[in-house]
């Protein structure tokens, strides 16, 4: 599929983007392990979070899906059951690096695939650890590319210091320690995000965190809770960019999910010159809330770095967009993780951002973009990567000329609907086959 965007106008209106991927599949995966039956409002239907509760299913967890609520009955700490074929993650890193924790600690064996990117992705900074703890994982490259098989295993504790900032290898080694004798502990180089911790504590886990230092033991159980799943600032971001480089554009986002972990992207637009405002609201699954307000207006090249880039990772693609609009030099530095992601997004954002008459020098660990150009419409590739493919959907939206994205399909990963919020502001967007 593709999509065929055309110069917009003004771009105006109030929307809910979908719920958060990372919260959602963290919703379904935790509850499973829980006593009783839980209910996941806001949950995304997005490719890789319902590769997630298809993941579930076939380790015998019985999840509903009933007028948009996903309603987990949980089969307790030590329900699990053999799957009796592959379990496939699809698209998902997430997925299946928090899996590799979980399947650790049980008594039986499963095995782990997923797409070709998937299967080009490191699993090793993953399996590592969980081979310390005692797991028995094995793979392709010696045990770093899936497909991974994973034999049941009696863990034990470790206290591990990560060499990168990763949510994914923190939270598999956190679940791991779920099952594991004695208490885990993982140190992190900087913050990534943190929504494992927050669930596992309200499920009653005995988890606790200080200063970048969390620790976690063997619970006897973890109890139901019912959630809403706020809506997720990373799909928010791709529209609050939108908004920022159409003229005249004006843009309400109501409950879109603002964890300190999560909003690097909104302190760096502000540093750019963006005009919005943050209303706090309620806070939902233990995680806060805002209504974001913001409007278009001139931005300006940036340096981004350090401890932020955790905090934004997969709001680079779009960020660089930004960038291009924005007056002056960008300079992305210290996010040589973008290379292990669906794509090498380093390598994606500046093969495509120059089909747009962008100039974007590849770093090793990041990118430099000259601003303030006029953009001219160009002909995309997706690359399979979600991210890609609305980044540089948003780019088309201030080109001049038609731009058209090839590989749209991939958008459906991470915000299915999309493109319907997209005309729904007014822009002039479709899909063709
Ligand atoms: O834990 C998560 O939900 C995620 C962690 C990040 O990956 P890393 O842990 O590899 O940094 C992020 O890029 C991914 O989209 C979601
Ligand atoms: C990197 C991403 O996800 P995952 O690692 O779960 O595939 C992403 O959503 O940008």
């Amino acid at each position: 599929m593709k999509l065929i965007v055309e110069t917009a106008g003004a771009l105006k209106g109030q929307v809910r983007v979908p719920g958060d991927k990372s919260i959602s599949h963290r919703a379904v995966m935790f509850t499973s392990l829980a006593d009783g039956v839980s209910r996941v409002e806001g949950f995304l239907f997005g490719a890789d979070c319902l590769s997630t509760v298809a993941c579930m299913r076939a380790l015998g967890v019985p999840v509903d899906i009933e007028d948009g609520t996903v309603i987990v009955h949980g089969v307790g700490m030590h329900g699990l059951q053999e799957p009796d074929d592959v379990l496939d993650v699809g698209n998902s890193g997430t997925t299946i690096r928090l899996l590799l924790g979980l399947l650790s600690g049980q008594t039986f064996h499963s095995c782990l695939t997923g797409d070709a990117s998937i299967r080009r992705r490191p699993m090793g900074r993953v399996a590592r650890p969980l081979l310390s703890m005692g797991a028995r994982i094995d793979g392709r490259r010696d045990g770093d590319l899936a497909p991974l098989s994973v034999r049941g295993a009696d863990l034990h504790s470790i206290k591990y210091q990560m060499p990168v900032a990763s949510a994914q290898v923190k939270s598999a080694i956190l679940l791991a320690g779920l099952f594991a004798s004695g208490v885990t502990g993982v140190r992190e180089p900087s913050p990534s995000r943190d929504h494992t911790e927050r669930m596992l504590k309200a499920l009653g886990a005995p988890i606790s965190r200080r200063s970048g230092y969390t620790e976690i033991g063997r619970p006897a159980r973890l109890k139901a809770m019912d959630m809403r799943v706020p809506g997720d600032l990373s799909s928010a971001a791709f529209l609050l960019v939108a908004t920022l480089i159409v003229p005249g554009s004006e843009l309400i986002l109501e409950d879109v999910g603002v964890n300190p972990t999560r909003t690097g992207i909104l302190d760096v637009l502000g540093a750019m010159g963006a005009q919005f405002d943050i209303e706090e609201g309620e806070p939902q699954a233990g995680e806060p809330t805002a209504r974001l307000a913001a409007r278009s207006g001139s931005l300006v090249g940036t340096t981004v770095g350090g401890s932020l880039i955790p905090r934004l990772i997969d709001e680079i693609p779009i960020l660089a967009v930004a960038a291009a609009a924005a007056e002056g030099t960008t300079e992305i530095r210290d996010a040589r993780e973008l290379r292990v992601k669906e794509t090498d997004r380093i390598r994606t954002v500046a093969e495509e951002l120059r089909k747009f008459g962008v100039q974007v020098a590849e770093l090793e660990d990041g990118l430099i973009i000259e601003g303030g150009r006029a953009l001219k419409g160009a002909h995309c590739r997706s690359h399979g990567d979600h991210r890609i493919a609305m980044a540089m959907a948003v780019a088309g939206l201030v080109a001049e000329g038609e731009t058209v994205v090839e590989g749209w399909e991939a958008a459906d990963v991470s915000f299915p609907g999309f493109v319907d919020l997209l005309r729904e502001l007014g822009a002039r967007v479709r899909v063709e086959e």
